[in-house]
């Protein structure tokens, strides 16, 4: 379904509703919100369109005429839309097509617009994906993934909504701020939604860590002035009694380690200080570089030029409260947890094999931060053993000079790609939208930067978490990297990486070849599309590795699995339901993509596979090309 033109209020829920194509219920909504708002059908020809027109009287804006038209491959004349099942009924059978009946057992219906059904046939996957692919094509739907922090600003249930609807792939909740119950409610509504509206977002926690940091500030923010005296306190306050330019800091032996003379650096340099004197638990400093202060900005301090590591270097990557939050995220089943300012493999290690232990059903992947100077010591080491890494230029700016987070940043990217492992660049991508709602240039070409190194995904912090544009911000993101990407695939610059081998164990390698030469193949016949069948993810993240000119659909059985795939350059992630028959399963994701007006015939597509036979208890690794019937 293409959307030709879409504006306003309404047309925008029907864009949704059409989604799911379940029209009835949604047009009973609709004509109760808006008085004289109608809705009409056409489908004059088989396989061609649905034209939904509106118009809206009556808003404060005056009188708004809107049109917006939908093409859909899946309807046919007479069609009946079914608001029970979300399905469109055909009362036109004189066809050739596969008729999609509910196989047994067989795959999730439409999650998507308004309604869920659980038992008949369809097939899950996330709405904005299918939306983006009907309407911009194969080739057009982005491959960069968005990953937004939650914040005040974005927790409610339509706030979260919307980032959804604006491209969300990774909803971030950070430690650092809010009680489990705040963040719990978070969990809640993101998997509310999931459920009810048919996305897929999956959720990542980002722990705390030990490093120092301020506390909650009376306000939102604080700016402090050039040559300001303000105090950095061990004491504790409560945030409405906090006195005026006093900032508590998290770590108790502060005003021991601290000295005078040294530069006190909140938030990688974004405020600066210089400490005057020390007065028992009170540091006095003096405001040098002039800046917003921001709730539980990281600390740094600096004594002659250097970074000052003291007691503080000696805290455990994971605190005891990480271990709590932790645990907590297991028990809300989290699909990823970001271990902050790690320092070794071991800590890494450690953590996986305890979320083994509690959880060795459904693993949560766990990313790496790299943001101190200890984690690019032993940066090959941690990639290896995480999941996934996150360049956190946050801290990582405060650690090493500036000047070196772009190549760090580009070092890092390339290693995880070559180690097959997502990864995130994060921090300050749009750091002026928290306050203005447009970006600066130079925020722009740093984004483009990012999708040209063909990062996995890009990160919002404060832009999403407490900013007051976070849709816009989303949609910048969003906007920069389909045009990147577009232009990167026009000028075939990137066709040179070599990709070294990962693995040592037969079957393994075989997955590893059967990609690369998958993912080549797609790229000279053009394909419309690789289509991957696994359970685990893995062949799809190889695939992705490959960073392919055409969109991967990874088909998995698993719920977990879909999502955790979310976060991985170009897979479009679905949940279906295997048989051990490829064939069988080819045929039956070619009917239910076309019903849904994802494929068409004629569309070219490479497909692989590495389902294991229980029959046979052997691998069938495959790889076709196929031509959609
Ligand atoms: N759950 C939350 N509650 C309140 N404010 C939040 C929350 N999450 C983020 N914020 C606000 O958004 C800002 C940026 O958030 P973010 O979590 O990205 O910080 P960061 O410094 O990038 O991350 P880290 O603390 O891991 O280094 C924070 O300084 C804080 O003001
Ligand atoms: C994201 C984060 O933790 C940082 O940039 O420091
Ligand atoms: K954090
Ligand atoms: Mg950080």
């Amino acid at each position: 379904m293409a959307v030709m033109s879409q504006a306003f209020c309404w047309p925008t829920c029907l864009h949704g509703e059409l989604g799911g194509l379940d029209l009835t219920g949604e047009r009973r909504k609709l004509r109760g919100q808006a008085s004289g708002a109608f809705v009409s059908l056409k489908c004059p020809l088989r396989r061609s369109s649905i034209s939904i027109v509106g118009s809206e009287r009556g808003r404060s804006a005056g009188r708004k005429q809107v049109r917006t038209s939908v093409r859909s491959e899946a309807v046919a004349a007479g069609d009946k839309l079914d608001s029970g099942t979300g399905l469109l009924e055909h009362e036109d059978l004189n066809s050739d097509e596969e008729q999609v009946v509910p196989p047994k057992n067989g795959l999730l219906p439409i999650e998507n617009g308004a309604k869920f059904t659980p038992g008949s046939s369809g097939i899950e996957v996330d709405s904005v994906s299918e939306a983006d692919l009907k309407e911009n094509g194969f080739r057009s739907t982005r491959r960069t993934k968005l990953v937004c922090t939650i914040g005040p600003a974005t927790c409610s249930f339509e706030q979260l909504e919307a980032l959804a609807n604006g491209g969300m792939n990774v909803a971030r909740l950070n430690m650092c701020h809010g009680t489990r119950e705040w963040h719990r409610a978070v969990i809640r509504n993101v998997r509310m939604l999931n459920a009810e509206k048919g996305y897929s977002v999956a959720i990542m926690m980002d722990t705390e860590g030990s490093e120092i940091h301020m506390g909650d500030l009376g306000e939102n923010s604080a700016k402090a002035e050039d040559g300001e005296e303000w105090t950095f306190t061990v004491r504790k306050f409560e945030a409405a009694d906090l006195p005026e330019r006093t900032v508590q800091v998290n770590y108790e032996g502060f005003a021991e380690d601290v000295q005078a003379g040294d530069e006190l650096v909140v938030d990688g340099g974004m405020v600066r200080f210089d400490v005057v004197k020390k007065l028992g638990p009170d540091v006095i400093c003096r405001c040098i570089d002039p800046g917003l202060l921001l709730p539980r900005a990281n600390l740094t301090f600096w004594r002659d030029g250097r970074l000052v590591r003291e007691r503080n270097a000696m805290l455990p990557t994971i605190s005891s409260k990480d271990w709590l939050d932790i645990d907590f995220g297991i028990s809300e089943g989290v699909d990823f947890i970001a271990v902050s300012f790690v320092k070794t493999a071991d800590v890494i290690k450690h953590l996986k094999s305890y979320i083994t232990a509690r959880c060795p059903q459904e693993p949560i992947g766990v990313f790496a931060k790299i943001e101190s100077s200890d984690s690019l010591r032993n940066l090959e080491d941690i990639i290896q053993v995480s999941d996934g890494a996150m360049v956190a230029r946050g801290d990582l700016g405060a650690q090493i000079p500036l000047e070196q987070v772009p190549s760090v940043q580009q070092e890092i990217v390339q290693l995880c790609r070559q180690l097959n492992k997502p990864v995130i660049v994060a921090s300050q991508l749009l750091e002026s939208m928290i306050e203005y709602p447009t970006p600066t240039r130079a925020e722009v070409a740093d984004i483009s930067e990012a999708v040209r190194q063909r990062a996995d995904a890009l990160m919002l912090s404060g832009e999403s978490a407490m900013g007051a544009y976070p849709d816009k911000a989303l949609s910048v993101l969003r906007q920069v990297s389909l045009r990147i990407e577009k232009w990167c695939r026009e000028e075939k610059n990137h066709e040179n990486t070599r990709l070294q081998e990962l693995s040592a164990a037969l079957p393994d390698r075989i997955s590893e070849q059967i990609c690369n030469a998958a993912a080549q193949m797609a790229n000279k016949l053009e394909v419309d599309a690789i289509f991957v069948y696994t359970r685990r993810g893995y062949m799809a993240q190889l695939l992705s590795r490959c960073r392919p000119d055409c969109p991967i659909f990874a088909f998995t059985d698993s719920k977990n699995v879909r999502r955790r795939l979310n976060l991985s350059w170009g897979l479009i992630p679905f949940r279906v339901d295997f048989s051990d028959d490829m064939e069988n399963n080819l045929r039956r994701t070619f009917a239910l993509l076309k019903a849904r007006g994802m494929m068409k015939s004629g569309d070219l597509v490479v497909a692989v596979s590495d389902i294991t036979s229980s029959n046979l208890n052997e691998n069938l690794q495959s790889i076709q090309v196929r031509k959609i019937p």
